[in-house]
């Protein structure tokens, strides 16, 4: 899969296209749905599938005071997009002169002279261009000029009754339901980072902890105890994730995400590793001394062997 990140260096092979645009954030089972139906009108057509997303939220640019925070980073998403077998991800920088472009600029620009669009694929709620006047109508209206072909998706419910959707995720994760986060997701979600030092107490209670750095991938849910798979490079591991600025003790950052590897003995400091959240077990707690927070550790690490099926 090509990744594209400079508008002027398209390769020539990436059209004739079929195209599906969208911000993608979190790449949730909607967002995937839409995708392997691209796979399939594009294949049908003989066409290269494309998607463009963009390397930040355009409210980030637009009204940066009402931009949400991003569920999964750029690198995140294109790990993902890189397993559903596209021809290439245009990572459009989206700068104020792009936000500027009209619905018609970004279409004969963009999509006709850069990427060879021939078939495109959208959600009925797509707006795009300046000021978001760009709509499925324009793009239906103008589908002869240009010479491409419009579908416009099917919604996808699910789970359950409500259709799947980064708000919807950022809800679930801000009161760390982990739990529907994974069925909205079609998978667990992951924060990733460095591991850096910490207060160096972990090792002291008997759990030492691998700290994620501050500025770490994913977006963090809601202070909590959680279970999880911790991936270090091929190995994985059952581990008991904290996040939170540890009550007990006194300055720790706000959010703190420490992953103790349930029975492991390990040096991963300035490691790149990978943490699925699988279920939140509790809240954070002020613990009056380490003997309580030890012994409650304890209890975690059997809660967790349980709910990761290993006790
Ligand atoms: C499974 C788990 C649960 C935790 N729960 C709490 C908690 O409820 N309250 C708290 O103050 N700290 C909690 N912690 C964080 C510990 O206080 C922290 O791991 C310890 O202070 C070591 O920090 P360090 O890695 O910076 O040395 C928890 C840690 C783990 C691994
Ligand atoms: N089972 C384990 N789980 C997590 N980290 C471990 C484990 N065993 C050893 N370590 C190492 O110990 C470090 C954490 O020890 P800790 O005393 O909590 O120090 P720090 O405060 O720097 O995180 C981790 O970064 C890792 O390198």
């Amino acid at each position: 899969m090509y990744v594209i990140t400079d508008l002027s260096e398209v390769p020539s092979d990436v059209a004739p296209s079929a195209i599906t645009i969208g911000k993608f954030d979190g790449l949730h089972h909607g967002h995937l749905w839409v995708v392997s139906q691209l796979h399939d009108e594009a294949r049908a057509r003989g066409l290269n599938p494309v998607v463009v997303t963009f390397d930040r939220h355009p409210a980030a640019v637009l009204a940066p005071e009402t931009a949400p925070p991003p569920i999964v980073s750029t690198r995140q998403k294109l790990d993902l997009l890189r397993r559903q077998g596209l021809a290439a991800t245009i990572v459009v920088p989206f700068t104020p002169e792009f936000a500027r472009l009209s619905p018609r600029e970004f279409v004969e620009r963009l999509l006709v002279k850069q990427l060879g669009v021939k078939l495109l694929l959208v959600g009925r709620d797509f707006r795009f261009g300046k000021g978001g006047e760009g709509d499925v109508e324009f793009l239906r209206g103008h589908a002869a000029e240009f010479g491409y072909e419009l579908i416009v998706t099917r919604d996808e419910q699910g789970p359950g009754d409500r259709r799947a959707s980064s708000t919807w995720v950022r809800e679930l994760l801000e009161v760390g339901d982990v739990r529907t986060v994974t069925e909205v997701l079609g998978r667990y979600h992951v924060l990733a980072g460095e591991i850096v030092h910490g207060a160096k107490r972990g090792r002291e209670i008997g759990f030492p902890t691998a700290n994620l750095s501050p500025d770490l991938e994913g977006l963090i849910p809601g202070d909590g105890v959680y279970a999880g798979w911790f991936h270090d490079g091929d190995a994985v591991y059952p581990t008991a994730v904290s996040i939170g600025n540890n009550p007990t003790f006194d300055g720790v950052p706000q959010k703190q995400v420490e992953a103790y590897v349930i029975g492991e003995n390990l040096d991963l400091y300035g490691r790149r590793v990978q943490i699925a959240l699988v279920e939140r077990l509790r809240s954070m707690v002020k613990f009056e001394g380490i003997g309580p927070l030890k012994a409650q550790l304890e209890r975690d690490v059997e809660t967790t062997k349980r709910i990761l099926g290993i006790a």
